[in-house]
């Protein structure tokens, strides 16, 4: 048990997670709260070396299973070295991706089923949660476009067209599931439109943190 409040931001690429959770720190940490900022796969020296090893090309083809233990290879010492210590100090985490990315890369672009993504989900994280996921939602073809503006692509945002419609067919499929967790934001709105979507998201993030 934590005293701090676990949000994570999700979404396909170039949704506006990085922008938007700019924007929220900024709000909160204005309003007095402890925050901290983190990405996964990444998060410390050592995760972002395995996500250095999995967003890269390869010159032979990376097993499914592969990516999906590295994944969790990241998560367990991004957990352990940041997560848990921060939400122990009472802050709020703001997570770029969580595992909800991958039930949506991994079950659905890749195929993997999710009950075996389940299993390494209670094996990592035991009974950790986030208590909050805001999905960044926005049709495949705008995402991909505000990806390649950004110039180079990597391993994941060269695939294909139908593996990012599974992606986010996934995570709209999972909000449905768990209304009380998830907040779709539609992010293909200009960004002030975004941004005045996440004001309530803002109203309930402080009355949590004022129930802790
Ligand atoms: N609402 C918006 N309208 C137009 N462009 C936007 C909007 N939000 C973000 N962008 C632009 O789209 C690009 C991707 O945004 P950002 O990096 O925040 O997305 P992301 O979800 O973190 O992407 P990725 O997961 O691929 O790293 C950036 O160039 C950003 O300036
Ligand atoms: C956590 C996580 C991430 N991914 C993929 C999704 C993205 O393509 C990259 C991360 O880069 P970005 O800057 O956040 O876009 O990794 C994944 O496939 N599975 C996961 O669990």
């Amino acid at each position: 048990m934590h005293s701090g409040l676990f949000i994570t931001l999700e979404g396909p690429e170039g949704a506006g997670k990085t922008t938007n959770r700019q924007f929220l720190a900024e709000q909160l940490q204005q309003a007095g709260y402890e925050v901290v900022l983190t990405r996964e796969p990444g998060g410390t020296g050592l995760a972002e070396k395995i996500r250095e090893l999995l967003l890269a090309q390869h010159d032979e083809p990376v097993a499914v299973d592969t990516e999906l233990l590295l994944m969790f290879a990241a998560r367990a010492q991004h957990l352990q070295q940041l997560i848990l210590p921060a939400l122990q100090q009472g802050s709020i985490v703001l997570c770029d991706r969580f595992t909800d990315a991958t039930y949506a890369y991994q079950g659905g672009g890749r195929g993997i089923d999710p009950q075996r993504i389940a299993i390494l989900e209670d094996f990592v994280q035991g009974g950790l949660r986030p208590d909050l996921t805001l999905l960044f939602d926005l049709p495949v073809a705008e995402g991909m476009a505000r990806a390649r503006q950004r110039g180079r692509l990597d391993r994941f945002e060269c695939e294909h067209e139908a593996f990012f419609v599974a992606v986010r067919t996934t995570y709209l499929q999972r909000a449905q599931a768990s209304p009380e967790r998830f907040r779709v934001i539609n992010a293909g709105l200009p960004l002030s439109g975004v941004q005045q979507q996440l004001l309530p998201v803002l109203q309930e993030i402080g009355a949590r943190c004022a129930g802790r």
